[in-house]
């Protein structure tokens, strides 16, 4: 029987949860959120077998999963470093940065404990254990960042989560920060932008943000995520994502030259360039 303890039962808590359940291995997930109206709707629908505190339960798992906000992983790392665990335990995360985490992992893994950088590449604006799906993962990238974990532990943790079919990638910390800056962070900043410079120019128009349509909704979904979460990330890949910014708004004043200036042809070749790598992620099936 292995015995997991996810910390955060939020959307990617329970949702790892909700894969673990279709695993052939026998499990007793056990689960830690102050929510207590999640932690019960999930015990309810049996996702987790029962609730215990990160401290407590801890000395029980075989693996545990921290699935809070970047901050709030940082801080369980080190109250973990108080807690007798098990020599064998595997600790994980899947916070959506992993510099600040895999810093503040070291003391728990000079005292013997294995741990594990991780990261799915797949969520939602939605947030909370009810928004949690079995199949939210499927087929996505996984990032894993080397710490002490042994092979066997990874094939293990893997096994698991084998029901979403999962691309497992290995990356360091910085090249995982880099990168998600990119393709996830600054898209998620130019989206609350984008409303809240729309919201704010249209505060006193009648029809307003009410006329929007597609094109509007589909490039602002990820502004609904919620902001804790939002904060934590951007507290934590500061150095990235502010580079990543000012590129952004070098090619913004570039565009905006040839627009001003009627440069057709520079406006041609900005969206069709655009368009190409859109369709071609598309028909890999990537991106809908
Ligand atoms: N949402 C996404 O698309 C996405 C994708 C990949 C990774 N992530 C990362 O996963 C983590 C969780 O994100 P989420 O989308 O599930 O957020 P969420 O808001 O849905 O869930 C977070 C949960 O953590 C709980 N929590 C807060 N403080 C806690 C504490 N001290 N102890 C235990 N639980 C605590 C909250 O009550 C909540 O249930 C974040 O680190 C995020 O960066 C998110
Ligand atoms: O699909 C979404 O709504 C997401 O925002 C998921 C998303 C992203 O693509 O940026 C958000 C945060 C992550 O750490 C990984 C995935």
């Amino acid at each position: 029987m292995t015995t997991v303890l996810i910390s955060g039962l939020g959307l990617i808590g329970s949702s790892l949860a909700r894969v673990m359940r279709q695993s052939d291995e026998p499990i007793t997930i056990i689960g830690d959120d102050p929510n207590d109206d999640t932690s019960q709707f999930l015990l309810d629908q049996q996702v987790i077998d029962e609730r215990g505190t990160l401290v407590n339960a801890a000395k029980r798992a075989d693996l545990i999963i921290l699935a809070g906000p970047v901050s709030v992983i940082v801080n369980q790392l080190q109250q973990l470093t108080q807690v007798t665990l098990k020599p064998d335990v595997l600790v994980t995360d899947v916070g959506s940065t992993k510099t600040q985490v895999m810093q503040a992992s070291k003391t728990l893994q000079h005292r013997g404990i294995a741990f594990m950088g991780g990261h799915p590449m797949a969520g939602s604006h939605e947030s909370g254990g009810r928004a949690g799906r079995q199949n939210l993962f499927n087929g996505a990238t996984y990032f894993l960042v080397n710490g002490s974990q042994t092979a066997t532990q990874v094939e293990r943790f893997e096994h698991l989560l084998q029901a979403a079919q999962l691309s497992w990638v290995t990356v360091t910390a910085e090249a995982h920060d880099q990168l998600v800056s990119e393709i996830s962070h600054v898209p998620h900043v130019l989206a609350a932008n984008l409303v809240n410079t729309a919201a704010h120019q249209l505060a006193h128009d009648p029809v307003g943000l009410n006329a929007a349509a597609g094109g509007f909704k589909s490039t602002t979904r990820i502004a609904g995520a919620d902001p804790t979460m939002w904060t934590a990330i951007m507290m934590s890949n500061a150095d990235a994502i502010s580079t990543q910014l000012d590129t952004y708004i070098e090619q913004l004043e570039q565009i905006k030259q040839a627009i001003k200036t009627q440069d057709q042809d520079a406006i041609y070749q900005f969206f069709d360039r655009a368009q190409t790598t859109r369709q071609r992620l598309e028909s890999k099936g990537d991106l809908q």
